[in-house]
Parts: structure tokens; sequence; C-alpha cells
């Protein structure tokens, strides 16, 4: 009898539409479940590692099944929930599994032939290692990087990741750089007395033994007296691994000996980032009346429904609410998953919650390094220490196994979806479902909620919980218009403060508070321009004029990137005359500065946050009151608690509002009520000075009286008269390729086929505001389907159109990039 062949389908890092099909050789004593990682073959020279979508017994027809090369674990790495929840993602934003692969699992769990392998010099060499790895180290060592390829040559074989794999497992490689800063504040080393030892029995066995052994029997004796003596010990308190070698120097031997007797145990304990011992964690505060029956609201709102959408203007204490939430799912066993748009508000909600729920707390984001988020996504897998995971949109894609709630806090924001590479999700939406498949609840937390959330609401598909007073009754900041145009006229400006911001800004100054000043563009100037001839620069590649940055002398493309340095003279016609037009984060600062020396002024924007520290050190410093005046981008006007603001300024408000998008209106809202919110959220009511050229425009009286009914009345019903969401669910087809005539024919011939399957569904193609990003020239088509229409179901449809362009040879490099609810 013959055995049956295995196959595998395995999903890859690439962006193709099918899975592969690999065959299990027979020698290979395992079958690979679903989940596991296995490394092969993929065209004539490449390996990849990837993950087993399915085992079968189909042997494809139409091609010869190469063999996967070998198995990286024993156990999945994905679960059978996460791969259902990928396979929901492709479906719904219309990409393929491998993309989602991608997006969904930190790069130190991907590995292919191309990846750069670092050495770290930290490394300490705890066991022998085998031969092979020995020897590995010592070439990596030397080269302190090198591919994968390169190790598979000097090693001689075929595939080196399994060996690789275990490296990194031990910390002795790394996948990615790791910069100086998370390098040291990380991990240490700590020892305990190992498990089968707490006992003073035991104990006493272990002395009994180690009397031959002085240099053991020393350690054990000084472990025991750091760690505050025997019954301490017993109870698995630890000891730092540097600390016990300090008095005991060149015992690495023996206490390598003590490890491997299991008397030892050493593990790595964090240090800096969470070291808050149970005793220190804080009691949670009581609530006001007015937050108790919010509370309340809520528990009983998820008796009958999933999604509660929780309405609650800035500082009402929503943060409080969302840690009794907390504290309850983790009294009955749960995990909970706490959503943040932007990497900014972590800092500060990361101490509030760590107050609370020390050790318990995992932070996920995209400024930790691959190792990091590998220790997190491992940590989770095995369901050990972390109860509660603080992150941002990625950490949907956690092996969760227990998760009770999500919380989604600042619901409204942009940043939740994802624009580049696909999958282009929302991770709000994709949070709801994630929920969903755990038969955990959701709750949207925001004071500005978005226009399609609060619809869900009034449809009753969310319930709607309300909380209108701020903590401890303080009023909502009173708002000042000043208009923009009318002290032009008066020549009352100062370069681009009226008088009544800088009046305010110096009152608040004097009163020794803070202030806080918005500006929704970064740089010195959005552009320069000639003023013989109005040449403007733009840039190489994109159809945008580049931003003046002065302090690196320098324009950008907030595009692409591109960076020249400034002309001093005019590209076009050769006069100096070139000045600035508009004015950014940077010209504010600089402005600021000269106007009111004596003060202490800083910035936030993405020119100042590159590194994850610097977040961190403009919010501390801010809050330490080491800084009198914060000038940000949209950065700074969430979700931040401070103590003593008493003014805000937004310095243009027009610019919002004078956006080409039917999100203008209610976006300019949020951002104006956000950053107002940072106003007086402690003893004393705040002002907030609005600069605009248009006082009379709708939005801004909403923003001043914070209406946001009305706003919303107002938007639902254009949005209802001009088919937007959330009546009608948008995709958007996005054609490049270099040659604009080529991209426009075939986008021409697209919308034709489409139009022939949905009809007058189908808008455009038309030119996007920037019209070609990074030499690659862009058209939009535009896909309008009243609800009720499944994605999945138009996206055979619309695969079978694309795919008819694409398959033919002149448009064999236009590329369709599909995006389902663009924001
Ligand atoms: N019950 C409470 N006891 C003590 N302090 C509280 C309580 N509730 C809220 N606060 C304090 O009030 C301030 C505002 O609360 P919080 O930051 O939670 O507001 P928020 O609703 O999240 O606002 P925003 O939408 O602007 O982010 C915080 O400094 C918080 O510590
Ligand atoms: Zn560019």
């Amino acid at each position: 009898m013959t055995v049956p062949e295995t196959f595998v389908d395995v999903i890859l890092p690439v962006p193709l539409p099918r899975l592969f099909t690999y065959c299990v050789p027979p020698e290979m004593a395992e079958i690979p479940e679903p989940g596991i990682r296995v490394v092969v073959p993929f065209g004539k020279k490449k390996q990849y590692s990837g993950i087993v979508f399915s085992v079968h017994q189909n042997k494809p027809k139409d091609y010869e099944t190469k063999p996967i090369l070998s198995i990286l674990e024993s156990s999945p790495i994905v679960t059978s929930a996460q791969l259902a929840f990928w396979e929901w993602m492709a479906e719904y934003y219309q990409c393929t599994l491998g993309e989602v692969y991608k997006a969904a699992l930190p790069s130190g769990l991907k590995l292919e032939s191309e990846t750069r392998v670092y050495y770290n010099p930290d490394y300490i060499q705890l066991d022998d290692l085998p031969e092979k790895a020995t020897k590995t180290l010592l070439f990596l060592s030397e080269k302190k990087v090198c591919t994968v390829q390169e190790i598979n040559t000097f090693l001689g074989q075929k595939s080196s990741m399994p060996l690789l794999h275990k490296l990194m497992e031990e910390g002795a490689v790394f996948v990615s750089e790791r910069l100086k800063e998370s390098y040291k504040a990380k991990t240490e080393n700590h020892l305990r007395i190992a498990e089968p030892y707490r006992t003073e029995q035991k104990l006493h066995e272990a002395f009994n033994v180690l009397e031959k052994a002085p240099r053991q029997l020393n350690l054990l004796m000084t472990l025991i007296q750091k760690a505050g003596g025997a019954g301490n010990a017993l109870k698995g308190q630890s000891v730092a691994r540097k600390e016990l070698l300090e008095e005991n120097s060149s015992a690495t031997a023996a206490l390598n000996e003590l490890i491997k007797k299991d008397i030892f145990e050493q593990f790595p304990m964090e240090i800096g980032r969470l070291d808050l011992s149970k005793d220190k964690i804080q009691q949670k505060s009581s609530f006001s009346p007015a937050q108790h029956k919010a509370y309340e609201e809520i528990e009983k709102a998820f008796e009958q429904q999933t999604v509660v959408l929780f309405h609650g203007v800035t500082s009402s204490g929503k943060t409080e609410i969302y840690i009794h939430l907390i504290e309850k799912h983790l009294s009955r066993g749960e995990q909970v998953l706490y959503l943040l748009p932007e990497i900014a508000l972590t800092t500060q909600i990361t101490t509030r919650l760590k107050r609370h729920f020390g050790n318990k707390l995992g932070i996920y984001h995209s400024k930790f390094s691959s190792e990091e988020r590998v220790e997190i996504y491992r940590d989770l897998l095995e369901n050990q220490n972390y109860q509660v995971i603080l992150g941002v949109r990625s950490s949907i894609f956690l092996p969760f196994n227990n998760l009770g709630l999500v919380i989604v806090d600042e619901e409204h924001e942009h940043s939740f979806k994802q624009f580049d590479p696909a999958p282009r999700y929302h991770a709000r939406d994709a949070g709801i479902m994630l929920a969903h498949k755990h038969k955990a609840k959701v709750l949207l937390g925001t004071a500005t909620p978005a226009i399609e959330s609060y619809y869900n609401a009034q449809k009753g598909k969310y319930a709607l919980v309300e909380l209108k007073t701020r903590h401890e009754d303080i009023q909502l900041p009173r708002i000042l218009v000043a208009d923009t145009r009318e002290a032009r006229r008066k020549k009352q400006m100062k370069s681009h403060f009226t008088p009544l911001l800088l009046e305010h800004i110096q009152q608040s100054l004097d009163d020794k508070q803070q202030v806080i000043l918005f500006q929704n563009r970064r740089g010195f100037s959005p552009f320069l321009e000639c003023n013989v001839c109005s040449w403007v620069p733009k840039c190489n590649y994109c159809d945008v004029s580049m931003t003046y940055h002065k302090k690196m002398n320098q324009l950008v493309c907030h595009y692409c990137g591109h960076t020249v340095t400034t002309p001093s003279t005019c590209n076009a016609c050769g006069s100096p005359a070139l000045s600035t037009q508009g004015f950014g984060t940077e010209k504010i600062e600089e402005e600021i500065k000269l106007m009111f020396p004596e003060s202490r002024v800083s910035r936030m924007d993405l020119d100042t946050t590159r590194s994850k520290k610097s977040y961190q050190k403009i919010i501390s410093d801010f809050e330490d009151g080491k800084v009198d005046i914060l000038i940000g981008t949209q950065m700074i006007t969430k979700g931040l608690d401070f103590d003593n603001v008493s003014v805000v300024g937004i310095l243009n408000a027009d610019n919002m509002l004078n956006i080409p998008d039917f999100r203008a209106f209610e976006r300019g809202f949020q951002m104006m009520a956000q950053v107002s919110g940072r106003a007086g959220r402690k003893n004393k009511r705040g002002t907030v000075v609005l600069q605009t050229s248009s006082p009379d425009h709708p939005i801004i009286g909403y923003v001043v009286e914070n209406d946001y009914q009305t706003m919303y009345r107002t938007q639902i019903e254009e949005r209802q008269l001009y088919k937007y969401p959330p009546y009608y669910r948008l995709i958007n087809l996005t054609l490049r390729h270099k040659n604009k005539g080529v991209v426009e024919k075939a986008a021409d011939e697209l919308a034709a086929r489409l139009r022939a399957i949905f009809r007058d569904r189908v808008l455009g193609p038309q030119e996007p505001p920037v019209a070609r990003v990074q030499n690659l020239y862009l058209t939009r088509i535009i896909l309008k389907f009243e609800k009720g229409h499944a994605p999945s179901y138009v996206k055979q449809l619309m695969n079978d159109a694309t795919n008819a362009i694409l398959s033919q040879p002149q448009w064999k490099y236009v590329t369709i990039q599909t995006d389902v609810d663009p924001l």
C-alpha cells in the first residue's frame, strides 16, 4: 500500500492571489499543521518562511510541487482564530492573504532569503550551542550583518532558517537593526530559585548538594541575602544577574552550573518599562455621579449589544471609565485590547494604565523594535503575562485567545486606517469584527464621533451612551473667534497672529499657565514663490509644491520625502527674490520665540518626533512645566491631558475647511473641538482663540457652541443627498503607471468594463488632487455601492475586470490598488 502524499497550502509574503502548494517530503518525520511556519523555496533562488494554511492530499494537476525545506516550530504561531480573521480581512479589504500575513506578524517572525540578520554584541552565551550555531555566530560577529542567503552560502547548506530562528529565540541575533536607545533600556537578566527548589526541604537539599562546590554555594547564599531572606527567595523573589556577579566575580561558570542543575532559573526582567511591583498599584478613583451613571449605562447596554458608542465631551473622564471596565473584564479572566490611533497618545495613557495594571499591561506599537513586538506576540500566544494590550492599529493582529473587550479610544480618528500598503484596513472596523469572532464587547469612545459611528448609533446598530459634563463640572472652554481678514484690513496682524490671540498668550504666560498652538501643517511654509515670475518649486517626482524647512534649509516633498537644498535664485527667471508663502509649525515656532523671548517653546510634529523617546520627552517636559508654549500639528489635538493649559490657539481654521473632500467639514469640526478640549481641564475654565478668515462659516459656529448634533444633522443630510457613506460604500481603484497616456487608457477601459457590470455606480476615471507621486501618474475610479452589497460579492466581478486589464501586454506594468472604505 502506498502512503498518500501530503500537501500544504502556504501563505507567503507575496501579493499573488493564490496560496502556494508544496509537498511534504516523505522523509520529513512531522506533518505541519495549519498556523505553523515552514521554510519553502520560491522562484529560482528565494526562500521564505510562510504560514501553513491548510493540509491536504490533493495533488495539484497543473504543476509540479516543490517540497518544503523545514518546519520551524511544533505548535502553531498563528491560531485558527487568527487565520479566520485574516481570511475575513483579505476578503473585505480585497487583498491577498499574503499581504495580511505581512501586516500581521512582526518582522522577527518572518524570514526570507533577503532578510538581514544582525549580531547582538550583548548576547551572553549560557549553554553550549551546536557547532553550526557557534560557527554562524562567529561569522556574524565579524560581519555584524548579513543576509540569510549569505549564511546559507557560508554554511554550505540549503536553508539556515531553522538555525537562525533558534539563535533569534536565544537573543543572539536580530533581524532588525536596533536603535541604541531601545537597546539599553529593555530587559535585564534576573535569577531566582527555580520552582522545584522553592520549599525549605528542597532548599536544604540544595545546600547539601552544593557543599563541594563553594562558588555555587556562595552564589546561592548571595541570592538569598539579596532577595531579602530565605522567605522571599522561596517565594521566587529575583535578583539581577549583574548584582549577583558583582560580589562573586568570575563566578559565571558557577552560575551557569546552577542554572543547569535547575536550582536557579534565569529570566529576562523588564527594567524601566513596566517595573511596578504589586504594592505600588494604584486603586482606581471613585466616580463622579455623572461617570457612575455613564458606566452603568454602558454595562447595561452590553447586556443587549456588542458595540457601544460612548460620546463623552473632552475631559469628561472617559479614561477612568475605561479603567473600571478593563478591571471588570480582567477579573473574569478575559483579555482586553485598548486601541489608540497614534503613538503620541500612548505615552500618557501608558502611564495611567500602568498605575492600575502594572505588569499585566503590554504595549505594542511600531516604534518598538521587532524583538519587543515578538516578545509581546509570544507572550500572548503562550498566555503568560499580558492581559491588557495597549496598542496602535496593528495590535488587532495579536494572538488573543480569550478576548473580552475592545476599547477604541478616539474612534473618530483617521489614523486608524492603514493607507499603504495593503491591507488598507480600518482598525476600528476590523476591531469590531475581531471582537465579533471572540464574542467580545466593543466600546467606541470619543468626544467627536465619526459620522458613520453616530449614524450606526442612531439606527440602533450600536448603543449610545453620553456623558455631557466635564470632570469636576469645569465648564467647556470659551471659544473666541478672531477674524483674520478684518485684522488684516485694519493692519493689526502681526505676521500670522491676531491681537486677540497674542493678548491671550501674554495673559496666560503672566498667570504662569501654559499655551497650546495648533497649526495643521508642518515645516516652515508650504511653498516658496518667486516674487517676479511666480515660479514655485515643485517635486521632481510628484505633482506638488515642496515644503520649505528652514532649519534644515531644505525643500521637502511631503509625498515622497524627496529633498533638495533651498535654491537661492528662481530657477525660471533667475531673480533672487524668493519669498515664503503660507506657514507651518516651524515658522510659528520661530515667530513665537521672537515675540515672547522669555517663554520656553517646544514643537511637536512629524519632524520633531522621529524617535520613540522624543514623544515622551516633549510631553513630559510640558507636563512638568518645563515648557510654556507647545506648538503642534494634529498630533497634539486629541487625548492629551494637561493640567495647566489655559489658552489654546487655532492659527488657521480655513485650511482645514477648504479641502475638496466630502469629509472636510466633519474633520475640521473634530480637529477644532478636540484641540479646544485641551484647554482648562483642571481648576479653571479655559479659553480658545480660533483664527479664521470666514467667521460665519457654519462649522465654526458649531465648534463655538460645541454643537455636535447640528453638525451631524447637516452633514448626514449631505451624505444622503450625494450618495456618500454611511449610506453608500465606496471603493477606490487607483491606477498607476509612469506614462500618463498609458494609465489614462487603461483606466478608461477598466471603467468601461466596470460600467458594463455596475452601471452608474462607477465614477471616473478622474485625477486625484495630486496626480503624480514618485514619478508615477495616478488616476482613480470610484465605485459606490448601496449598503447591503457585500464587498465579497463585488470582489469577484471586480477582480475579473482588473485581471482583464492587467493581462494585456500593453498594460503589464500598470498597477491597480484597491481601497475599500477609503478615508
Ligand atoms: N473619577 C475621577 N477622579 C479623579 N480624577 C478624575 C476622575 N475622572 C477623571 N479624572 C481626571 O480628569 C481629567 C480628564 O479625564 P480624561 O483624560 O479621562 O478625559 P477624557 O474624557 O478622556 O477626555 P478627552 O476626550 O479629551 O481625551 C484627567 O486628568 C483625569 O485624571
Ligand atoms: Zn515627491
